[in-house]
């Protein structure tokens, strides 16, 4: 049974993230037992981390899933590499292609593969603007209100580039 929902931070700022994003929205569509329910605009983010590289594009997407966290886990990276991401990319560099479970549902999620909630997202703006734009009532599992993070993260000159 299709039940909850589950939050996926997409991210990319190699060869034409646009692009990237938005084949990896045609892929989430087809996933498995799966719904792209819907997704926040496409956003312009300065780098978090080395400023060296290029400006990312950001977006969030709400799937209702029927797969279990670790199997959409799997599906993701699956994505992520068919769009040509090489998982040996150093930790903080460009990449093609991020696609990373920001929530699943209520779940605290705690294992070597998967922490949910993404263990980063409540200070990053170009998760919790797009992430606020398509849930805005949303709670997070200890029944923070999203509003109350969002109220704590300047957008830091995020963007909206194709609504
Ligand atoms: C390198 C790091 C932390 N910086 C980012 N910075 C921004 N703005 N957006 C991202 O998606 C992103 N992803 C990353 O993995």
């Amino acid at each position: 049974m299709i039940t909850e929902s589950v939050y996926i931070g997409l991210g990319a700022n190699l060869n034409d993230p646009v692009a990237q994003l938005k084949s990896a929205l045609k892929s989430l569509q087809s996933l498995p037992d799966t719904q792209l329910v819907s997704h926040s605009s496409l956003y312009s983010s300065k780098p978090l981390g080395p400023q060296e590289q290029p400006e990312y594009v950001n977006a969030v997407a709400e799937l209702r899933t029927e797969l279990a966290p670790l199997s959409l886990l799997d599906a993701l990276q699956v994505i992520e590499q068919e769009q040509g991401r090489v998982r040996k990319e150093e930790r903080w560099g460009p990449r093609t292609l991020d696609l990373d479970i920001i929530l699943f549902g209520k779940q605290i999620i705690s294992c070597e593969r998967l922490t949910v909630p993404h263990y980063h997202f409540h200070a990053r703006e170009f998760v919790l603007y797009p992430l606020n734009q398509i849930a805005p009532a949303l709670r997070l599992p200890d029944g923070t209100p999203l509003a109350t993070l969002i109220s704590q993260v300047p957008d830091n000159g995020l963007t909206e580039l194709i609504p």
